[in-house]
């Protein structure tokens, strides 16, 4: 199980240097903000590690989905994230292979991952399961789940631990890797573990609790032991 961490900017990205996988958003803008360009290159340049950049939370919009993956994989990140901010299965699939084509088109060794939000019901989006079947006939290569609305409210306040397991296991049939993430705490850690996903994120769990605080980079390498 790898450790994704999201920072918001530079200086924050080198407190959580020891993470698996640097994953660059603005958490201003969404649960899947989007950050610069010239942040992504910045951070890539800095972090002697794989950096993934979140593209945005996105309504039904391809066109526009592409062109910001390529962005973000044209400044170098290694794993292109983009939240399915919409319902229905059809519209996910046009989606996701929009921005498969357009990040491995160019970059066929970048990896594309598809999220959708265990709070989908309150949300009224697609629900993971529908997303990571989307995802797996477009090409991508990692289904994710996040929270959409970040409240505090921790995935596993929106799926239990067993029907996590299942989406976990669905995906490695489906030939995904799963990523998790929403809120979790370190008390979600030996959940997490028997639960098995490839990548857990976080970010308020390395801020100590609060989103709107600063990574600490203690906190990264108490999660990092605690998944060891
Ligand atoms: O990709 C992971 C997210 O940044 C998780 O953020 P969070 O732990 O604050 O919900």
């Amino acid at each position: 199980m790898r450790l994704l961490v999201s920072p918001s900017s530079i200086e924050e990205a080198r407190s959580a240097l020891a993470a698996d996988i640097i994953d660059v958003k603005k958490p201003s803008e969404g649960s899947l903000g989007a950050n610069f360009p010239w942040v992504i290159r910045a951070i890539k340049e800095m972090a002697e590690k794989p950096v993934s950049a979140a593209i945005g939370d996105f309504d039904y919009k391809p066109g526009c989905a592409s062109l910001a993956a390529y962005g973000a994989a044209c400044a170098g990140a290694d794993f292109i994230k983009v939240g399915l901010m919409f319902d229905g299965r059809d519209r996910a699939f046009d989606l996701a292979r929009a921005v498969v084509r357009a990040v491995k088109d160019d970059f066929p060794e970048k990896t594309v991952v598809i999220a959708a939000y265990s709070d989908y019901e309150r949300l009224g989006t697609i629900s993971p399961f529908a997303a990571a079947e989307a995802a797996a006939e477009a090409g991508a290569d990692i289904a994710m789940i996040d929270t959409g609305m970040k409240d505090g409210k921790s995935t596993f306040e929106f799926m239990d631990a067993d029907t996590l397991a299942s989406y976990t296991e669905e995906n490695r049939s489906l030939g995904l890797a799963t990523a998790l993430a929403g809120s979790l705490k370190f008390e979600d850690l030996s959940a997490l573990k028997i639960i098995d996903p490839e990548i857990i994120g976080v970010r308020g769990m390395v801020c100590g609790g609060d989103r709107s605080c600063v990574i600490r980079p203690e906190l990264v390498e108490k999660a990092l032991a605690m998944i060891r």
